[in-house]
């Protein structure tokens, strides 16, 4: 026995030694810069995925590094919008790396993000495009105001009393923003009213914090070599295990999707029987109708549908909140900035009924800078995209990298690149807007150089499909908001704000800080509203 276990001790340090020598000289990416640790072992990403900081540490890695760092033994990781490009755009021989096979519930639950397989994507993204339409997109608006007017009135009334006096109680924007956004989706998803942002209990309220619980669990496991296992695992026994033990919220969710999904399956079949139009053409409407191309058969099964329309609500409303929480730190922060947005809302519009999709909306340059200029410097999905270089290997920067290297660029990173922005981490939505003036001059080739580089949404086949929806969302959130109330960060509160004890790349207290879990988790801004003056 003790034989046994010493020939096991010597095979495990023969291994360990070997994969360290082979990391160190002869790996494809041997050459690459990097932590000595960072070379030989995927242990210091793992820990930062735990601490939910690896975008600041990443950050940290490039100022020491320069713009390319070999942040694990596998993978290199590049702070260029040249990168960007050369790795997310369509022609990239790249696919999504194992990464996202981690992400799903069980075999059934392969959504069009949560999977590595190019095939699969592609014939979902082809299904899925014409939930997104012009039209689809448009047609959303109003859905979307009638979520925003009634947020409005929560915000400045929702347990506000005399002695409270003009301004509201102090509201935590990122559970505002939380509820807001999951009920907007519920209502384009399903057309259903999930109506967490209502005051008093709600179980639906839980779902956010309940997948915040669950990426944070999930995140670290899939910064370490224990990837490979968990992937393999997965459909061996590991998925049932995990949905076991998955918190009770997340399983009610999962329960609600499903029930909402059966009963629209229900209710499409009998109005298509009695031969009538759609009353409401929601997102789970195009997909119930989806045919595939090939057979003219329906496109997705119950499973497939249950799993798209759970990753829709999901993708769509963390993302888009993050965001919300980012316009409303950098408005309350930076001043010069909300007064001149203030104006341009108040100025455009006559009232708020007009701040709909339309052309009036899409005047209002200096509202979408302020939108780019938060997606720049407060990524939903903070850190990078991971793509697996395919056979042949490809170039990034003009240098050729193997297949089966692991390549991408952190968003966090990219949004404070010095060389890219100059003042990187100055909130200044100007830089968005083409002038000619003397005082504000801004080329519009410089406007269009840094716009190549702007990758919020990602970039090439996996781009954010609902970009042009979530773009608008954001635009009559906080357009119909300073229309009808000014706001200010309340006072003694400094929730979410960069802070010196922070550390390195954290000090900025005009900075809105997140934690990294792929999706970004947040806590603040503390804001007060008021109705605004006559
Ligand atoms: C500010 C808001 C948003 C941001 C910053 C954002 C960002 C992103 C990013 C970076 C990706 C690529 C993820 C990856 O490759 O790992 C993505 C994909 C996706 N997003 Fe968004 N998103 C936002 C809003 C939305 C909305 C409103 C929806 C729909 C309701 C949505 C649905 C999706 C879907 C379905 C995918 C997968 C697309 C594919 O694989 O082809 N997102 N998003």
């Amino acid at each position: 026995m003790g034989l046994v276990i010493l020939a096991g001790a010597f095979a495990f340090v023969a291994y360990l030694v070997t994969t360290t020598i082979y990391n160190l000289y002869f790996h494809p990416l041997s050459k690459v810069p990097g932590p000595f640790l960072c070379r030989i072992s995927s242990l210091p990403q793992f820990y930062h995925a735990c601490k939910q900081d690896r975008h600041i540490w990443l950050w940290q890695l490039f100022q020491i590094y320069g713009s390319k760092v070999r942040a694990a033994p596998n993978l290199v990781l590049f702070n260029s919008a040249e990168a960007y490009n050369n790795i997310y755009s369509s022609r990239s021989n790249v696919k999504r790396s194992k990464f996202y096979d981690a992400w799903s519930r069980n075999e059934d639950d392969i959504n069009i993000l949560m999977t590595s397989s190019k095939e699969i994507h592609a014939r979902k993204r082809r299904l899925m495009n014409s939930a997104f339409s012009e039209k689809s997109v448009t047609a959303s608006g109003a859905f979307i105001a009638k979520h925003v007017d009634r947020w409005n009135e929560l915000l400045l009334h929702e347990g506000a009393t005399k002695e409270s006096g003009q301004w509201s109680p102090a509201r935590d924007i990122a559970t505002w923003a939380n509820h807001l956004v999951f009920d907007i989706l519920g209502d384009l998803c399903f057309g259903a009213d999930f109506r967490t942002k209502e005051p008093g209990p709600n179980k639906l309220k839980k779902i956010p914090d309940a997948f915040d619980i669950f990426v944070t669990f999930t995140y670290p496991i899939t910064k370490t070599p224990m990837l490979e296992w968990l992937v393999w695992l997965k459909p061996r026994g590991l998925s049932k295990l995990i949905e076991t033990f998955a918190p009770q919220e997340i399983k009610d969710h999962y329960a609600f999707i499903e029930d909402m999904v059966t009963e629209r399956l229900k209710a499409e079949k009998q109005r298509e029987a009695e031969g009538r139009a759609p009353e409401r053409e929601d997102m789970l409407h195009f997909l119930i109708a989806a045919k595939d191309p090939e057979t003219g058969k329906t496109a997705f099964g119950f499973k497939e549908l249950v799993a798209e329309a759970n990753l829709l609500v999901l993708a769509g409303s963390d993302t888009t909140a993050t965001t919300l929480s980012g316009i409303f730190f950098y408005l309350v922060h930076e001043e010069r900035v909300y007064k001149k947005l203030l104006s341009e809302i108040r100025e455009t519009f006559s009232s708020p009924d007009e701040i709909m999709h339309g052309s009036k909306l899409s005047s209002c340059t200096y509202l979408r800078a302020c939108i780019y200029e938060t997606l720049r410097l407060a990524p939903a999905a903070p850190c990078e995209m991971p793509r697996e270089v395919l056979e042949g290997g490809m170039k990034i920067e003009g240098e050729f990298y193997a297949p089966g290297v692991e390549v991408g660029t952190p968003h966090w990173s990219l949004g404070r690149n010095e060389l890219q922005y100059g003042d990187a981490t100055t909130f200044r939505p100007e830089r968005w807007i083409p002038s000619e003036e003397i005082e504000t001059l801004n080329p519009k080739e410089e406007v269009s150089r840094i716009k190549r580089g702007l990758h919020t949404f990602s970039n090439g086949p996996g781009d954010c499909i609902g970009q042009k929806l979530a773009m608008l969302e954001m635009s009559i959130v906080v357009a119909r908001t300073l229309w009808r109330m000014d706001v200010r960060l309340a006072p003694g509160h400094d929730v979410g704000a960069g802070d010196n004890k922070l550390g390195w790349g954290c000090r900025n207290p005009r900075e809105y800080m997140l934690r990294d879990a792929y999706i970004a988790l947040r806590e603040g801004p503390m804001v007060q509203f008021a109705a605004r003056g006559p």
